[in-house]
Parts: C-alpha cells; sequence; structure tokens
C-alpha cells in the first residue's frame, strides 16, 4: 500500500535563532562556478558580433551562469517574491499615507490589480507575497529599537524560508508604509551621514515633509548611535520587517547560488548590511534600477552596484526588478541563439 501523502501544515523552523549564527552564515558565502563562466566566455568569443559590443548584457549573461552553475543559463523559473511589514515610526508623520495602506495594497496584489502584477506577469515570472507578523508594526525607532533580537531573527527566518531552491532568477521587493524612513536611516546607520543626506520624499512628501523625516531619522540616529559599527544591529534597531526579511531572502539564495535582481532604495538598504559584512556578499545581486528616491544613487554607490534602468520609478514592491527581467531573458537568447563565426560564414577580425 502506498504512503499516504503527507503534507506539512506547520511552518520550517526558523533558519536563525541567534545572532551569532545570522553572522556566521553571513560572512561563510559560497563563490560562483568560475568554470561555468568560462566555458560562457569562450562561446561569447564565437558569436557573430565584435567582442564586447553587446556591452553588459555579456556580463549579465556570465553573471547568471556563474550562480546558477550552468554554462546555458536559464530563465524559465522567475519568482518574484514581496516582503510587507508595518512600522511604528509612521506615528512620527513621516509620511503621507496611513499604514493601513500596506494592508489594503496586499488585498491589491491578491486581487491582480497593482502595477507588479502586470509586470511580473509581463515579464513571465511568478508572484507571491508574504506579510510578517501579521502586519503588527515594528517599535517606534526614535524611542526603542524597531526589533528585539527574537523578532528581527523572526524576520529574517522569514525571508530565507521563502526562497524556494528550484529559482532560476529571484526578483525582490517590499511593501511598507514608512519603510522609505527605515531604509534611510539604516543606510545613515551603515555609511554614515544624517538624515538630510539620505531622505527623500517617498511615496510623495513635499520639501517641508522631507525636512521633518530627515529631523526624524537624526533622533534615530542619536537614539541607536552605539549600534552604527554592527550592520546587523543597525538592521535590527532602524529597519523593519519587511526589510529584515530581504536580507534573509538574499542570503538563502546566496546559500542556494540563486541570482537575484535587487529593486528600488528600500531593497538596496535592506540588503546592504550582506555587503558591510563581506566585501562579496551581494555579488551574486544585480541592481535592477535606479530608483527617483532621493539616497538611491549615493547608496547604490557605495555598495558599488550599477543599475540596469534609470526610469524614474519610484513604487517599490518589485516593479524596477520585474523590470529588467525582459533585458535579463534578451541576453540569454543572443548568448544562446546567435551563430558562430564558423557557423554563419562571417569572417573573422583580421
Ligand atoms: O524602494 C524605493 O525606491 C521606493 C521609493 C519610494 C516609495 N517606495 C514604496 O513606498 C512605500 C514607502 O513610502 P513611504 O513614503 O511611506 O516611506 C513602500 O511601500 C515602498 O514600497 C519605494
Ligand atoms: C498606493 C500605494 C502603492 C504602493 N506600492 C508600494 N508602495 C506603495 C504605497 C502606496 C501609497
Amino acid at each position: 500500500m502506498p504512503a499516504p501523502e503527507c503534507t506539512d501544515i506547520l511552518p520550517p523552523p526558523p533558519a536563525f535563532t541567534t545572532m551569532e549564527a545570522l553572522r556566521t552564515a553571513c560572512t561563510t558565502l559560497p563563490a560562483p562556478d568560475s568554470a561555468a563562466r568560462q566555458v560562457i566566455a569562450a562561446r561569447d568569443a564565437t558569436l557573430t558580433k565584435p567582442p564586447g559590443s553587446l556591452g553588459r548584457l555579456e556580463a549579465l549573461v556570465a553573471w547568471l551562469g556563474a550562480w546558477q552553475g550552468r554554462p546555458d543559463p536559464m530563465l524559465d523559473r522567475v519568482r518574484v517574491v514581496i516582503f510587507a511589514g508595518n512600522h511604528g515610526v509612521v506615528a512620527q508623520g513621516v509620511s503621507p499615507w496611513p499604514a493601513s495602506v500596506t494592508a489594503q495594497m496586499i488585498g491589491n496584489f491578491a486581487a491582480g490589480g497593482a502595477a507588479i502584477n502586470q509586470i511580473a506577469r509581463s515579464a513571465g515570472a511568478t508572484l507571491r507575497v508574504v506579510p510578517l507578523a501579521g502586519l503588527a508594526p515594528t517599535a517606534d525607532f526614535t524611542q526603542a529599537p524597531a526589533l528585539d533580537d527574537d523578532a528581527f531573527l523572526d524576520a529574517v527566518s522569514a525571508g530565507h524560508a521563502a526562497v524556494e531552491a528550484d529559482m532560476d532568477l529571484l526578483c525582490l521587493g517590499e511593501m511598507g508604509i514608512g519603510n522609505t524612513t527605515a531604509a534611510a536611516a539604516m543606510a545613515a546607520g551603515l555609511f554614515g551621514g544624517s538624515g538630510h543626506d539620505w531622505a527623500g520624499r517617498g511615496t510623495g512628501l513635499d520639501a517641508a515633509g522631507v525636512a521633518h523625516k530627515a529631523r526624524v531619522i537624526d533622533a534615530a540616529l542619536a537614539r541607536h548611535a552605539d549600534v552604527r559599527h554592527d550592520p546587523l544591529a543597525v538592521a535590527r534597531c532602524l529597519g523593519g520587517r519587511e526589510l529584515a526579511a530581504i536580507l534573509g531572502a538574499v542570503l538563502a539564495a546566496r546559500h542556494r547560488r540563486i541570482p537575484v535582481l535587487l529593486d528600488g532604495f528600500v531593497c538596496t538598504a535592506a540588503a546592504a548590511p550582506l555587503a558591510c559584512l563581506n566585501p562579496s556578499g551581494l555579488a551574486h545581486t544585480t541592481l535592477a534600477h535606479r530608483s527617483a528616491e532621493a539616497g538611491h544613487a549615493a547608496l547604490a554607490r557605495a555598495l558599488n552596484l550599477s543599475p540596469l534602468l534609470e526610469l524614474d520609478l519610484r513604487l517599490g514592491e518589485a516593479t524596477g526588478a520585474a523590470l529588467a527581467v525582459p533585458l535579463l531573458r534578451a541576453a540569454v537568447a543572443c548568448h544562446a541563439g546567435m551563430a558562430t563565426f564558423a557557423q554563419a560564414g562571417v569572417s573573422e577580425r583580421t
């Protein structure tokens, strides 16, 4: 008699139960497959084009293949994951929108009515939305750490668990009213500077609103000045649940050798602690776009990330990441489908 089918109804155990276990996972990271990269470079040199003439598309194919461990990179299973959370700092008037919009937009994602639903479908990607802790807000980080150790590790573990092993490419994004304040506070905590240097308009603040947001960030930086030397403590005290989950997902993808497309300012700030803990920590990621949010260009520079697209988006919800997928598909199609000089009977360079 066949064994009954077993359905796992319990959530997986948390990936990380101590900060030290998480720190170790962030510092001991696998390298890309250099053999796959070499095979890709060798084929690229035979294709009917001047060497290097497909510019960054050539580098993208090599990047995909090196992390997938395949000389023939695939984009059959492209997944968009949006993490959602709420922020206590919204009580300080840092967003023009009420916190209730976070839950309402999750309803909109589920109904298929958001921008990301359309972009993910047109990019041939599946979409998953992961609300964190029932959308319970973090503490207002001008008054206390946003999260205690356990809540932070739970959120990182939830992000880690959301990365299934069988993805070819992971596009990350977020939804959370108030989270551009958390992202700006994290950027300042990790890379220095004040609220003025990192605060932007978010979902539509005017100049006075941005100045107020900068003062709120300065208050948070003053309260948590003691954690600036520790990237994980910065993420715990000044970040939020969806940002912690993005960190966990970027880490899980690295350990599974899954290439990642990062979205805008919030997503980049969330992933940044990994680069601060390990100089090659974000090597398996590509920054899909440069958001119109004021601090994003500086944050990308600080992380040595060069965005693929500049479309003045400032939406979040992984829209920029999903928009870069067709570019990757085109790059892979060229690499796989182009004729070689020998096949096409085209003379090589003299
Ligand atoms: O990541 C970005 O580049 C970005 C820039 C501006 C706005 N957002 C989105 O807007 C929300 C946060 O904006 P705010 O003004 O409430 O802090 C959140 O849901 C983000 O997905 C995201
Ligand atoms: C309507 C709305 C949609 C969003 N999507 C991501 N962040 C958002 C913020 C708002 C306010």
